[in-house]
């Protein structure tokens, strides 16, 4: 592939403005991507992402509720009143199927607002990874892969996913004139790729919230290419694009 490619560590590392006429995907693998990965490959109808617990009050407000289902964490926890937290193992087929989901995330869905300039926003993770650069080879525009991080941190996981990505769009062989970002997530990709779930339970984010999140959400996230959804920004909804049928 011929495309510029770059990876912004966090969500707050980039100015706004920067993603015009970009391709981007957001990548947040524990949890928000994954969960929306899960959500749409389930069945739900969209997911309205928003950037606080205001915004989805708000939509939740004007909205028919037994479509639509609030959802979302504060620092990992379900927010009280919620009906789902951000674990992707809830968002099972008998709960979201046909619903829209207003998902209200610590760093996922405000990576996502962030990103609203851009040509076209899609979501990555490591379930959806092969259906991502299938798509990411054909699109013409350049490309910048959006990390979510951690409160405005680099969160280790995102950036091996993006890794991930670039090694697979080129093949194991990046140029020597690639972008310094694109260069760090390749590099960090060839140490650790061959041990995804070693290397994500030992993250900053395994250790900080062992206590909240279980490991079966986080092993459950490191599965590679189960899922062919690609889910896409359309006027604030993110649908799924793969045209995934039941
Ligand atoms: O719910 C999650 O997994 C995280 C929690 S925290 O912000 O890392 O504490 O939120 P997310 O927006 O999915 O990164």
């Amino acid at each position: 592939m011929s495309n510029n490619i770059d990876v912004f560590i966090s969500s707050q590392s980039f100015q706004e403005e920067e993603l015009r006429e970009k391709t981007v995907v957001v990548i947040d693998v524990l949890r928000a991507s994954s969960t929306m990965v899960t959500a749409l490959d389930n069945n739900a109808k969209g997911v309205i992402p928003v950037a606080d617990m205001d915004d989805a009050s708000k939509i939740s407000q004007n909205l028919n509720s037994p479509n639509f289902l609030l959802s979302g964490e504060k620092n990992g926890v379900k927010i009280e009143g919620y009906d789902l937290g951000n674990s992707p193992l809830d968002y099972t087929s008998d709960v979201v199927k046909d619903k829209t989901i207003i998902l209200n995330t610590t760093n996922g869905t405000k990576a996502i607002k962030r990103a609203s300039l851009a040509k076209e926003v899609v979501i990555g993770s490591f379930l959806n990874l092969r259906t991502v650069v299938d798509y990411l080879q054909k699109v013409e525009s350049e490309i910048v892969l959006v990390c979510a991080g951690w409160h405005d941190r680099l969160a280790l996981e995102d950036l091996l996913c993006a890794g991930n990505i670039i090694y697979e769009l080129t093949g194991g062989s990046l140029s020597s004139t690639a972008q310094d970002g694109a260069k760090v997530a390749f590099g960090l990709y060839e140490k650790f790729g061959d041990d995804i779930e070693g290397t994500i339970k030992s993250s900053n984010y395994a250790v900080r919230l062992k206590d909240i999140v279980s490991e079966e959400d986080l092993l459950y996230c490191c599965q590679r290419n189960i899922m062919q959804v690609l889910p896409a920004m359309n006027e604030g909804i993110i649908s799924d694009i793969h045209g995934k049928k039941e």
